[in-house]
């Protein structure tokens, strides 16, 4: 791949979701200050799952600048919320948040170096740039994958979540953007790596910077994957900052290699991951973290493993990989279904031919540890 093919694509999917992430910052404080389920700002789906004015406004944020960046009728979305709630006539109030917390961010675009729009954005533009995110992808051309926020759960329990943004060209991802505005950047002493792809300037980090939000970001076939500190909108840090190349941990043995997995059973099967931990020689307790943050806890050398087996007739859709996947196949991990298959991004919203879940490993040696792990617990359990 020339180096300099998806540069553009990149450069602004990264400082959107950046903006994105300060958008969500405020929101979760404003949302930490009520007793949960005291506010109309969240609301159950069909599923039971939860949204809040965060994923809509995202949704609406990032469709906005990628439609207005690189002109709507080439832009092609799929992305995880719809407007059915919000355009009930019950919803004004709702309705009316969401339009007001856009705004709010899209008038900060130029402080990312993006364009924002000349005036303030209406209820029905609003909308349409949420709705506008209906494609249903396909093995053919471009297609954005965005999760708003990833791990909504998390967000409103004030814990972690992430805002996931890929491009898909051809059914391969080429370029994935995670932010993560309650996990941390890797401290390192050293900070050797530090450079800065997005901007010519490069501002040494300050120590407290790496206290913050992550922004993580990769393209595909580079072999580099990188982390940016979130910029904040209170001015504290400003745009442009540095970013630091991350890699997967370098640990092989199972008996100190750490796992994660989704925090709810529901997710999950945490007994099935316990099962092939023990079998493989895991010893640490699993860490259990909301979201794609557990991809980048992979990508920055924080975990070695990430385990998600869905109850069966569960279909994984693409806005909960994608970029995640990318980023940690670029810091030189490995991720697979359970069998060992690399994930089919081409069947449109769904991950269709997903073989019973997801392994996402450091390297190879722990992954063909439990691609052997599952294989073994399959034939035990059809015997
Ligand atoms: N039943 C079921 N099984 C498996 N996965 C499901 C299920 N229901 C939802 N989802 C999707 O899981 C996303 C959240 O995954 P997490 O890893 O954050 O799960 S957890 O909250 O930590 O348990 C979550 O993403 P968000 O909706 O963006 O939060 C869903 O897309
Ligand atoms: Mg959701
Ligand atoms: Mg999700
Ligand atoms: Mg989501």
């Amino acid at each position: 791949m020339e180096k300099e093919k998806y540069s553009e694509e990149l450069n602004v999917a990264v400082r959107v979701v950046h903006m994105a992430c300060s958008l969500c910052q405020k929101v979760q404080k404003g949302l930490l200050g009520k007793a949960f389920g005291d506010d109309d700002e969240v609301k159950s789906k069909d599923d039971d799952s939860l949204v809040t004015i965060a994923d809509w406004s995202v949704q609406a944020t990032v469709s906005w600048i990628l439609s207005n960046t690189f002109g709507s009728e080439f832009v092609s979305i799929v992305a995880e919320e719809d407007v059915q709630t919000l355009s009930k006539p019950e919803s004004a109030g709702l309705l009316g948040k969401v339009v007001s917390t856009v705004n709010e961010c899209l008038a900060q675009a130029s402080r990312y170096g993006l364009k924002g729009p000349d005036k303030i954005l209406g209820p029905s533009e609003i909308l349409e740039a949420i709705s506008r995110c209906n494609s249903k992808g396909g093995p053919l051309g471009r297609h954005w994958v965005l999760d708003p926020v990833d791990g909504t759960l998390g967000f409103v329990r004030g814990g972690q979540y992430a805002v996931a943004l890929a491009l898909i060209d051809n059914a391969e991802v080429v370029v994935g953007v995670l932010g993560c505005p309650n996990y941390h950047m890797k401290r390192d002493r050293h900070n050797k790596q530090q450079q800065n792809h997005i901007s010519s300037e490069v501002p040494v980090p300050s120590p407290d910077m790496l206290e913050e939000g992550c922004v993580m970001y990769s393209k595909k076939g580079t072999g580099e994957a990188w982390v940016q500190p979130t910029v904040y909108g209170d001015g504290k840090y400003e745009w442009p900052n540095f970013a630091k190349q991350v890699r997967v941990s370098p640990i092989d043995d199972p008996a100190l290699a750490t796992f994660c997995e989704p925090v709810e059973r529901a997710n999950s099967n945490h007994s099935f991951a316990a099962g092939l931990a023990s079998s493989v020689g895991l010893r640490n307790k699993p860490l259990r973290v909301y979201s794609m943050v557990k991809y980048a806890a992979i990508a920055q050398g924080d975990a070695e493993i990430f385990m998600k087996f869905a109850r069966a007739g569960y279909k994984e859709k693409i806005w909960d990989h994608a970029a995640g996947v990318l980023i940690v196949q670029e810091a030189g991990g490995v991720v697979t279904d359970a069998g060992g298959r690399s994930l089919d991004f081409s069947k449109g919203i769904y991950l269709e031919s997903l073989d019973r879940g997801i392994v996402a490993c450091s390297g190879t040696k722990l992954h063909e540890k439990l691609i052997g792990a599952v294989y073994a617990s399959w034939e035990s359990s059809s015997l």
